[in-house]
């Protein structure tokens, strides 16, 4: 099976509800800014600090379309996956891809104590992130196959509803309905 990706803002859940995703259904999880971590040798804000965010979006865009060539894995991306064009027609042609839609006061609220994020080491972080929002938002509906709403809720609750949402929409893919019925027995 292709990859299931996991797009939406910083703070939506992705590596949170992806990596649980994955453990429940036996997949292979990745999480993009940890692969760059690793394969780097260095932190996200690291690469940002010396590269830029150019350098660091070069290194997301190449990942990328080398993890959208595997199967059988989940995958949660960055947040500003979809600001690349070739990013989101990448997402379109290869992977069931599941945005993660969080209002912003509720991103706000997870991240206002973060300081792993380098695009909110601002003066105006809340600010940022509603900006963020209001430019992303298109961005992730036009390259998703899925979209899951979620609020104040733990993310079992965003879990639960990710795996109705992912069975609903395989079982509407003819033969993929069989792959859906045997996730979710699991
Ligand atoms: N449903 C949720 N409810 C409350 N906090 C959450 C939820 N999902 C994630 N978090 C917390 O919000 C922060 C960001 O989550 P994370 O999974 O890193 O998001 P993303 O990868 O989309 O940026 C983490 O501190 C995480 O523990
Ligand atoms: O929104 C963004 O542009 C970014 C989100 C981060 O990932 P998360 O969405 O997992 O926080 C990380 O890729 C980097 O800091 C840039
Ligand atoms: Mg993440």
């Amino acid at each position: 099976m292709e990859p299931i990706v996991f797009i939406g803002m910083m703070g939506a859940g992705k590596t949170t509800v992806g990596r649980a995703y994955a453990a429940r259904h036996g997949l292979a999880f990745i999480d993009s800014d940890q692969e760059l971590e690793a394969r780097t040798g260095v932190s996200i804000p690291t690469i940002f600090a010396v590269e830029g965010e150019a350098g660091f979006r070069e290194r997301e865009t190449r990942l990328l379309a080398e993890l959208l060539g595997r199967e059988d894995i989940v995958l949660a991306t960055g947040g500003g996956v979809v600001l690349r064009p070739e990013n989101r027609a990448q997402l379109r042609r290869r992977g069931i891809v599941v945005y993660l839609h969080v209002p912003p006061e509720v991103l706000w609220e997870r991240l206002r104590h973060d300081r792993h994020r380098p695009l909110l080491q601002v003066p105006q972080p809340r600010q940022r992130i509603f900006e963020l929002y209001a430019q992303r938002d298109p961005l992730y509906r036009e390259a998703a196959d899925i979209v899951v709403d979620g609020g104040r809720m733990k993310p079992a609750a965003m879990l639960a509803r990710v795996e109705d949402a992912v069975r609903g929409y395989l079982s509407g893919r003819g033969e993929r309905a069989v792959i859906a019925q045997g996730e979710g027995d699991a």
